[in-house]
């Protein structure tokens, strides 16, 4: 019986780095896997399948590998049966539809009858369908925003990040379908030691992804703001609080959300708080 849980993670491309980054960062070391299609992890039972991303979800899927990393965008459009676990944090971009800047193709309905390119058949007609809207999906495998250009459709339904492909294309997003991140899929039925593998590597990514969220924040303040600076960083439990060899001073320690990190810093200076230390957590467990 296998006792590895096999990975399945994109060759190369947008997820590939983030990827490997995150395993390692769990502690899965895959050596120097450049150029190889499996390998086997040194410090974690684990294999990993180096795979086109359209592939990954029925591989899964058909039990081939336990486990991908993925895009949900990929994981809709393919529709395979899947389990989708975990948001990763990574690959985020969403799937749009977008016209020629100087077209009068202002809202969804003026798309009716109009031919537009996409790699994402599935997902866009789900969603003419939805919206009523008769149209021709033209489905192409790349390059889908020179598609109006060379006369191929009217509009295009692609993934968007900062814009910069649109923009240099004369492209301007019209509407968006879905918003997309990196995820966890599972095989359906996974068996009893890959579970416990797989509960294993979330609850150390989730350890990740809590340290990315999070920073460790050391600071000086008269003892006279020191509860007030205390509701302003409840930190894990509580926070930490020192007192400094100068009379009338502490030092406080806690833990802050990267989101809410300007507001709170801005209140802190005016409770009188010197010395602002921010420093990256590595792991942070609860
Ligand atoms: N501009 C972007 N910004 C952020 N994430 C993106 C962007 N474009 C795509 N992604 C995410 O990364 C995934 C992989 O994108 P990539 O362009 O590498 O795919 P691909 O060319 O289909 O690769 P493959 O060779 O594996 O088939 C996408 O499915 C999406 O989830
Ligand atoms: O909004 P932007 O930041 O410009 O990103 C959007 C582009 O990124 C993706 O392509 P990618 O660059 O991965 O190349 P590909 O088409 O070869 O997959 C996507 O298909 C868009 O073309
Ligand atoms: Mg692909």
């Amino acid at each position: 019986m296998n006792k590895n849980i096999r990975i399945a993670i994109q060759k190369s491309g947008r997820l590939h780095d983030d990827s490997m980054r995150l395993l390692k960062e769990c502690g899965i070391d895959a050596g120097n896997s450049r150029n190889q299609l499996k390998v086997t992890a040194t410090n974690f039972p684990a294999e990993l399948f180096f795979l086109r991303d359209d592939d990954i979800p029925e591989y899964v899927q058909d039990g081939v590998a336990d486990i991908g990393f993925v895009g949900e965008n990929v994981v809709l459009e393919k529709n395979k049966k899947v389990n989708t676990i975990e948001k990763l944090g990574f690959g985020k971009c969403r799937l749009s539809i977008a016209v020629p800047n100087k077209k009068k193709l202002k809202s969804v309905q003026d798309l009716a009858g109009k031919k537009i390119a996409t790699s994402y058949p599935n997902i866009l007609s789900a969603y003419l369908k939805k919206q009523k809207i008769k149209a021709d999906i033209h489905t192409i495998s790349g390059s889908v925003e020179i598609a109006p250009k060379i006369g191929l459709a009217d509009a295009i339904c692609d993934l968007v990040s900062s814009g910069n492909t649109l923009f240099s294309n004369e492209l301007v997003e019209t509407e968006t379908i879905l918003q997309s991140e990196a995820v966890i899929i599972s095989t359906p039925g996974l068996a009893a030691p890959q579970q416990q593998l797989l509960q294993k590597l979330l609850f150390r990514i989730q350890s990740v992804k809590r340290s990315r969220n999070n920073k460790y924040v050391l600071l000086n303040a008269p003892n006279s703001q020191v509860k007030n600076i205390c509701q302003l960083l409840p930190g894990m439990r509580s926070a930490t609080v020192l007192p400094l060899a100068e009379e009338g001073w502490s030092s406080i320690h806690s833990v802050i959300n990267e989101t809410d990190f300007w507001n709170i810093i801005e209140k802190l200076k005016q409770y009188g708080a010197e010395g602002i230390l921010v420093i990256p957590i590595e792991k942070m467990i609860l």
